[in-house]
């Protein structure tokens, strides 16, 4: 099998692009790996593959599938690139644009540029439907891991997400921390993990351990869970720019049932061919 693909990125958070409209595409999660090795293969954080939409309300379907094969419910930047991608290989030219994702129906907005403003819906916090193991919901629970005992958040945006405070997102210990707690056994389908620092009220540093990718440069949702998080413990307000390795997001969230709104970049790097 022979595929067209694009590799963009969102922020440093890249993806392998495939669009299964124009042509025939199957991919098992032995064949994702292969996309995504840096080595054998084309390398990218997580694998995008669109799709013809089963609602007929909505422009598109995407499929998201982690760099380790694990196919996934949400993908922020991924959005976002997504966007450029349809509109670039010409499959639509709305400037808004609907979407089924594995978690529900996003809606994106083409700005000025190469920014992209998506509507990531409202967060999730009930702990059975993050899922997370917890008899009551709570803005901070205590995570134990080796003796220790940590203080998170746990926020799902279609995806689980927990957050921990820190004094320096540089000095975090993501590399140690990040795996244990994406494996820990009070996330059963595992967690993304978002060490942030608060800089004031309107700004943070975050960094993302991504499950199923590993640290990334940037994680659109990670970045929506860390305001989230932030904004039920009272320490942000409504709009807040979120510093990722990679580049900044703009976060909005209202509180309640409001959606949370995400706005940044998209960047193409290259279009190939590649045989699977
Ligand atoms: N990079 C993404 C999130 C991709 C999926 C995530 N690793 C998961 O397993 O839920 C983003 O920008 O949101």
């Amino acid at each position: 099998m022979r595929l067209r693909f694009s590799k963009m990125h969102g922020l440093g958070n890249d993806f392998v692009m495939i669009d299964a409209i124009s042509q025939k595409v199957r991919l098992n999660a032995d064949k994702v790996r292969k996309l995504a090795d840096r080595r054998f293969g084309i390398g990218c954080d997580q694998v995008l593959i669109v799709e013809e939409p089963s609602n007929p309300d909505v422009d598109f379907r995407y499929r998201i599938y982690n760099a380790d094969g694990s196919e996934v419910e949400n993908c922020g930047n991924g959005a976002r690139c997504f966007a450029n991608f349809v509109r670039e290989r010409k499959l639509t030219g709305k400037q808004v644009i609907k979407v089924e994702t594995a978690s529900g129906i996003l809606e994106l907005h083409v700005k000025r540029g190469d920014q992209v403003q998506v509507d990531m819906g409202k967060p999730i916090l009930a702990p059975a439907d993050i899922p997370f193991n917890s008899q009551q919901q709570s803005t901070i629970y205590p995570l134990h891991i080796d003796g220790q005992t940590l203080q998170i958040s746990a926020v799902s945006m279609g995806n689980p997400h927990a957050v921990l405070v820190v004094d320096n997102c540089a000095a975090a210990p993501v590399e140690r921390l990040g795996p244990q707690i994406e494996n820990h056994p009070d996330f059963p389908n595992r967690v993304n993990v978002g060490f942030m620092e608060v800089l004031s009220r309107t700004e943070i540093n975050l960094r993302v351990y991504e499950r199923g990718a590993g640290e990334t440069l940037a994680c659109g949702t990670g970045a929506c869970a860390a305001v989230v998080a932030g904004r039920l413990r009272d320490l942000l307000d409504s709009t807040v720019t979120v510093n990722l390795p990679g580049g900044a997001l703009v976060i909005e969230w209202a509180g309640g049932d409001h959606p949370v709104r995400m706005t940044g970049p998209t960047a193409q790097v290259f279009q190939g061919q590649v045989k699977l």
